[in-house]
């Protein structure tokens, strides 16, 4: 059994793509880091992201339009304690307030798959992002051991209390929403099977995202996050209270996703999109960054099983429909993405 750190170490990453800018020496966007207008428009569209409460007897039904219309939605009333949040808001703060040369101690390697540094996408773009993270599987003592040799317990308490509640909720949205595709319970048996306070079980991810400002040249044209989808089945987001993330919809483009207070956002990654055979699609969406406020946010990545073979769900509300992708494991897919990128579900169609 694999896990889920074993599959991305496989991945030799390139070491220029892994450093983030010295934002303490760097004050305004070097030319590296302007992104095209034509790439960063906004379409200032009105209309919304579905906002979806839990309780709501509907949930259900809701999320499932929610999630065939606009393939993200925000959640309430999801049971995550505020102060659990905030917890993790402030360990955030801690750790990226250290100083440069202390986060660099925990500098994710090119055969690594947690630690600090850039975003993994931040090798497909030519443009570099404004951007710095740290990624967390499981336990992350051994790097908050150099970060605060003498206090590094809170901040691993925290961490893995958060993806305990976290896998939680995600098991929960999961279950409900292969229901309202008419998917019988034996087909998700695997639902759950992780343990990811063990370190032989991880499936899942925790990214502690950075964005300090950046007094840009050109208005809106520095990126923190590229356009990406998720490869995760489900992705569970906590942004703050400062804009910064957008999706792009279909024949509409850029919108931005408003913070709401109290709310997740989630959306599906592309095994969710395999899985259902693309009834339901992974969203493509940004993280842009502004020039006066650091934005924070946080997101959870749950996949099944390394092992676990992909297998579309021909029957249910898609009955009698062909496969549209061909069969195969998680950690195969996440190989097809690493090569492939934004192409990766497509080279797998049928
Ligand atoms: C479990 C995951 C999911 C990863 C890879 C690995 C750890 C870090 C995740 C992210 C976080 C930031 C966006 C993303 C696109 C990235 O560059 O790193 C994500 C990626 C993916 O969804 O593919
Ligand atoms: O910062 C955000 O709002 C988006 C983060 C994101 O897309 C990710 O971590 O995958
Ligand atoms: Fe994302």
């Amino acid at each position: 059994m694999s896990t889920m750190n074993e599959i991305y170490e496989s991945h030799l990453y390139p070491s220029d793509r892994i450093v983030p800018v010295d934002f303490e020496a760097v004050r305004t966007a070097p030319e590296s880091y302007v992104w095209p207008k034509s790439d960063v428009f906004s379409s200032g569209e009105q209309s919304s992201v579905p906002v979806i409460d839990l309780m709501d007897p509907n949930a259900t039904e809701h999320i499932r339009q929610a999630l065939e219309t606009w393939g993200v939605f925000q959640l309430l009333n999801h049971g995550i304690s505020s102060s659990l949040i905030e917890e993790v808001e402030n360990e955030i703060r801690r750790l990226f307030a250290l100083p440069a040369q202390q986060k660099l101690k925990v500098l994710r390697s090119t055969h690594g798959s947690t630690g600090y540094g850039l975003p993994r996408i931040a090798k497909n773009f030519s443009q570099h992002l404004w951007h710095e993270g740290f990624t967390v599987m499981g336990s992350p003592v051994d790097h908050a051991r150099k970060l605060w040799p003498h206090d590094y317990e809170r901040f691993c308490d925290v961490m893995e209390n958060y993806q305990k509640a976290m896998k939680g909720l995600a098991e929960r949205l999961i279950r409900l929403i292969f229901l309202s595709l008419g998917i019988c319970d034996e087909e998700i048996r695997w639902l759950g099977s992780s343990d990811d306070s063990g370190s032989n079980n991880i499936t899942a991810a925790l990214q502690l995202n950075s964005y300090p400002p950046c007094p840009d040249p050109d208005d809106g044209q520095v990126m923190g996050l590229g356009p990406h989808t998720d490869t995760s089945l489900i992705t569970i987001l906590r942004q703050g209270d400062i804009n910064g993330l957008e999706i792009f919809k279909d024949g509409v483009g850029w919108i931005l996703v408003p913070p709401l207070a109290g709310a997740f956002v989630v959306n599906l990654g592309d095994l969710f999109q395999i899985l259902s055979n693309a009834r339901f699609r992974s969203v493509i969406h940004r993280a842009v960054v502004n020039g006066t406020r650091q934005r924070y946010s946080f997101a959870y990545f749950y996949d099944p099983p390394m092992d676990f073979v992909l297998s579309p769900f021909c029957n249910g509300l898609n009955s009698g429909q062909a496969p549209r992708y061909r069969s195969m494991t998680v950690k195969d897919y996440i190989s097809v993405k690493f090569n492939n990128f934004m192409t990766a579900l497509s080279s797998i169609e049928i």
